[in-house]
């Protein structure tokens, strides 16, 4: 009797078990409390999350991850969601326009992973090239396309280190950093590296958290904003990193680039995710499975933005914080800026690069094997700027 559900006075919640610490946050005491609700959870596979489960289980709350795809498609027979979280920061997978017109509401974690995707793309650029370290007359030029929270993170990284940074964002007002334009930061580059969300042409909702210009989304569409016609303008010896959404680079493309050019490329993203085929994965300098903010503090901040907006929606006070479920953080940038030799220690991407070239099987990474090592990944942290 104790278990089974009640419409009235459950608060039933479907979540994605990739999310951190869901328990911790999403529990009687944190929730419940003054609403006299009892949360009842249901913890599922982001991609096994479809209308049938939804239909079994009647959420009131459903939290996902990038995996889960929220539309029409999904949530035109349910009449119980009220409130969808995604933990992420990317929402191209999250059919906003429908959800609004449903009055479903919806919350992402603007920013929660920004300093972690920076590091990640610093720990890549660094493996690869690192006589970076060294301050000279003549630092290379970072260019940044996409100026929001983690193009402009990275941007700061970059300038400690004493880099030039061409920076590429036509969604923002010019600045000392929005100081290029797209081709600029093409032709004139060491390192070009990708911060913008998937858009498309006919597309105004992709950006949640910048939503001061989502409306002018579909003017500059991201989805293979890097095709041939970039690719052939790019100089060889340009170091490329997505660490964004795969789709921003056209894939085949970029196999052909790297095949002509011979391009250090570096990818975390992949345009056909979760599969990835053995031909453009062999000719990467480094891939890794989608796991650039997967740091402790990325994801639990994630968890957290949701909690606090899903607070708000219920009007009761967080009573829970990320403060309290995380270890000491010994990570110190300042550390890491004056004993280089340490970065394998702050964060060995390599590892990652083999780990996921490790599960390559009859010409291709599998989409299990893919999402096996996101759910198994290991304890990273984020190191304090
Ligand atoms: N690999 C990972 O683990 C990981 C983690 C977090 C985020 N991401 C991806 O990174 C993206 C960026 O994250 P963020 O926090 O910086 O988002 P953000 O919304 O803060 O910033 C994105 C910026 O891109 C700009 N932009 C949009 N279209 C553009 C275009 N055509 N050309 C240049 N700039 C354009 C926007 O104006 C905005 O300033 C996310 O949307 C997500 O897809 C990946
Ligand atoms: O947009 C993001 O925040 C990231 O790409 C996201 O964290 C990816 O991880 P996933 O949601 O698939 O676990």
């Amino acid at each position: 009797m104790e278990n089974k559900p009640n419409a009235a006075t459950d608060l039933t919640i479907v979540a994605d078990s990739n999310i951190a610490s869901l328990s911790e946050f999403f529990n009687n005491d944190t929730l419940s409390g003054t609403t006299g609700r009892r949360v009842r959870m249901i913890k599922v596979a982001g991609r096994d999350i479809d209308a049938q489960l939804l239909a079994d289980t009647q959420p009131n709350v459903l939290l996902i991850r990038s995996v889960t795809h929220v539309n029409a498609d999904l949530l035109k027979d349910n009449d119980s969601v009220r409130f969808v979280g995604s933990a992420t920061i990317g929402t191209d997978h999250v059919d906003q326009d429908y959800l609004a017109a449903r009055r479903i509401h919806f919350a992402n974690a603007a920013g929660c992973s920004k300093h972690s995707v920076a590091q990640y793309v610093l720990s890549a650029i660094l493996t690869l090239r690192p006589e970076y370290w060294q301050r000279s007359s003549t630092p290379p030029t970072l260019g940044i396309i996409g100026l929001g929270n983690i193009g402009s993170t990275l941007a700061q990284y970059a300038s400690s280190l004493g880099w030039q940074v061409l920076g590429y964002d036509p969604l923002l007002p010019a600045s000392s950093l929005n100081n290029a334009s797209f081709a600029q930061v093409i032709e004139k580059s060491d390192l070009v590296s990708l911060h913008v969300p998937l858009t498309d042409k006919s597309s105004a909702t992709s950006l949640a958290g910048s939503a001061h210009h989502s409306s002018h989304a579909h003017e500059y569409p991201t989805r293979h904003l890097i095709d041939k016609n970039a690719l052939d303008a790019m100089p060889a010896s340009t170091l490329l990193i997505n660490s964004a959404r795969g789709p921003v680079i056209d894939a085949a493309a970029l196999q052909a680039d790297i095949e002509r050019t011979g391009r250090q490329v570096v990818l975390d993203v992949f345009e056909h995710e979760p599969q990835i085929e053995e031909a453009l994965l062999s000719k990467l300098a480094i891939a890794t499975p989608h796991i650039a903010g997967y740091t402790l503090e990325g994801k639990l901040r994630g968890t957290q933005m949701i909690y606090d907006a899903l607070c708000e929606k219920l009007s009761i006070s967080p009573a829970q914080s990320m403060h309290q479920l995380l270890p000491l953080n010994m990570f110190l940038w300042s550390e890491l800026q004056a004993h280089p030799d340490r970065l394998v220690k702050f964060y060995d991407i390599m590892q990652d690069d083999k780990a996921l070239r490790a599960t390559l099987a009859g010409g291709q990474v599998k989409a299990a094997a893919f999402d096996q090592l996101r759910r198994d990944y290991h304890l990273r942290r984020e190191w304090q700027f």
